[in-house]
């Protein structure tokens, strides 16, 4: 795509789109559209629909109302995440509406005979978590879940979004959905990170430098040697928040990593098949003359452990700042804003950051569960305890997989040592859906991704951080630099 493109007419821009080089955006749309009507709505197919407990119940009544069944079931996977228990589950779930929606959830996978990893199976756990654990999330793909951190897939070089409930009815029901495309950005994190900087690290700072609506209206492409330095599991962490920037989707081009990390998983393809695949996959990157219509450049190096200040992921500074004073901001808007999250927060502008001290530590979620970030978290941690001040430290697997492999590396051991809490796989305290949650004023150091008023529980106060910086602010029983905790 050529940023005049569109200006164009008839023939003339089609010649030209063809010889214009593509993003991988407009590949992986190009490879999808079934067709396009006039005012440029378009039908794309589905090859990838995830499903959990919260927004299924209505799709599947919906489809079982007009005596429809889904188009196809082998492209759907299904587990429940948000609304488990993750301590002991031996005793099921006890709250009635997290039972009644995982029971729903059961019931429906059985009635309409769709893949399913039920509570009790080590393959449950969040499903942007076990979609590209178990291979069902590829390269070239077109991935849709009624969950708006489905833009985690895009680190596979493929096209992930979230769905609303009436989508996801229909995605079961024909296979596709209705779309308009996006426009086309590139975030390129140029050159290396410095020590103790991280994917989260990375997508914080994107965050903050573009803000929370920068990607409104783009499918961002992350690029750049920073990005290309990460492992696979790092770039669905950037992936993960390219939503809190606004953007309809994220990704990252495929290489080596990509191809290397879905060889031999249960849905990957295998033989002959894979050759193919791979072979397949090499284009799934941006072609050197593509035109995006937006390029943002971000220098690595520049780029220091990040720490949330305030009510939104853009309110976010660098662990050796100071909370931002809004009397040094221009713009009374922001100013305003600025005073109302310092208000909510419970902090006084200009304090640093590394004074701040928490009452919990979350280190779990979608953004941060694989296996890299417990190691990561794990590697802090050892040897040590967690400050008494710190009334829970809680660490949550993102998979019963992720959680086996950490148990055969014995990081339980070192976290269960440290006096933190070992728990069973879920969205646990990302959000204040199921028993894990804050009480109202509680301080919280959270690997998640939002950390809006109220998000982990009424009143509460999430401050989000990489793993490794959780793991030392549980440890410090305040913020530190990670670079200086030796
Ligand atoms: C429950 C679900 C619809 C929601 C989402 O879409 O993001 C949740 O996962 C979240 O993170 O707030
Ligand atoms: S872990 Fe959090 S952000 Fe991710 S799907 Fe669950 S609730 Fe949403």
């Amino acid at each position: 795509m050529t940023a005049g493109s569109t200006e164009m007419s008839g023939i003339e821009s089609s010649e030209k789109d063809e010889m214009a080089g593509k993003t991988l955006y407009d590949k992986l749309w190009d490879a999808h559209v079934v067709r396009t009507d006039e005012e440029g709505t378009s039908l794309i197919y589905i090859d990838r629909h995830l499903v959990h407990e919260v927004t299924s119940p209505q799709a599947f009544e919906g489809l079982r109302l007009a005596d429809r069944r889904p188009w196809r079931t082998d492209t759907v996977l299904a587990t429940p995440d948000h609304n488990v228990p993750t301590t002991d589950r031996s005793r099921g779930i006890e709250d009635p509406i997290a039972r009644t929606q995982v029971e729903t959830l059961d019931a429906n996978v059985a009635e309409f005979g769709i893949t399913y990893f039920p509570m009790g199976d080590v393959r449950q756990g969040i499903v942007h978590v076990i979609g590209p654990e178990e291979g069902a999330t590829l390269p070239g793909m077109t991935v849709v879940c009624g969950d708006s951190h489905t833009s985690t897939h895009g680190a596979f070089g493929a096209l992930a979004h979230g769905i609303g409930t009436s989508e996801v009815e229909h995605v079961l029901a024909t296979g596709c959905l209705v779309q308009k495309k996006s426009r086309n950005m590139l975030v390129s994190v140029d050159g290396k990170v410095g020590p103790g900087v991280t994917a989260k690290d990375i997508v914080l700072a994107i965050i903050g430098e573009i803000g929370t609506a920068g990607g409104t209206g783009y499918a961002i492409e992350f690029g750049g040697e920073a990005i290309r330095d990460l492992s696979v599991e790092g770039r669905m962490t950037v992936c993960n928040m390219a939503i809190e920037a606004g953007a309809r989707a994220g990704m990252v081009a495929v290489d080596e990593k990509t191809i290397d990390y879905v060889k031999g998983r249960p849905y990957s393809p295998q033989g002959e098949q894979w050759e193919q695949a791979v072979a397949a996959w090499q284009d799934l990157k941006s072609d050197d003359d593509a035109e995006f219509d937006r390029v943002v450049r971000i220098d690595a190096a520049q780029i220091a452990p990040q720490v949330t200040w305030g009510t939104s992921p853009e309110m976010v500074v660098g662990v050796d700042a100071r909370v931002p004073d809004p009397a040094g901001e221009s713009d009374e808007v922001k100013a305003g804003g600025m005073r109302r999250a310092l208000e909510y927060m419970g902090l006084e502008a200009n304090r640093p950051i590394t004074d701040i001290a928490v009452d919990k530590v979350f280190i779990g979620s979608c953004t941060n569960s694989r296996i890299e970030d417990l190691r990561e978290a794990a590697a802090i941690v050892k040897g040590r305890k967690k400050a008494d001040s710190v009334r829970l430290a809680l660490v949550v697997p993102g998979s019963g997989l992720v959680k086996q492999q950490a148990e055969e590396e014995g990081l339980d051991r070192i976290f269960l040592d440290a006096g933190f809490e070992w728990r069973e796989p879920g969205c646990s305290m990302c959000l204040a859906m199921n028993a894990d949650r804050l009480e109202s004023g509680e301080r919280c150091a959270s690997t998640s991704n939002r950390n809006f008023e109220g998000r982990q529980g009424q009143g509460s106060r999430t401050h989000l951080v990489s793993p490794a910086m959780a793991a030392a602010a549980a440890i410090a029983g305040h913020f530190v630099d990670i670079r200086d905790f030796g």
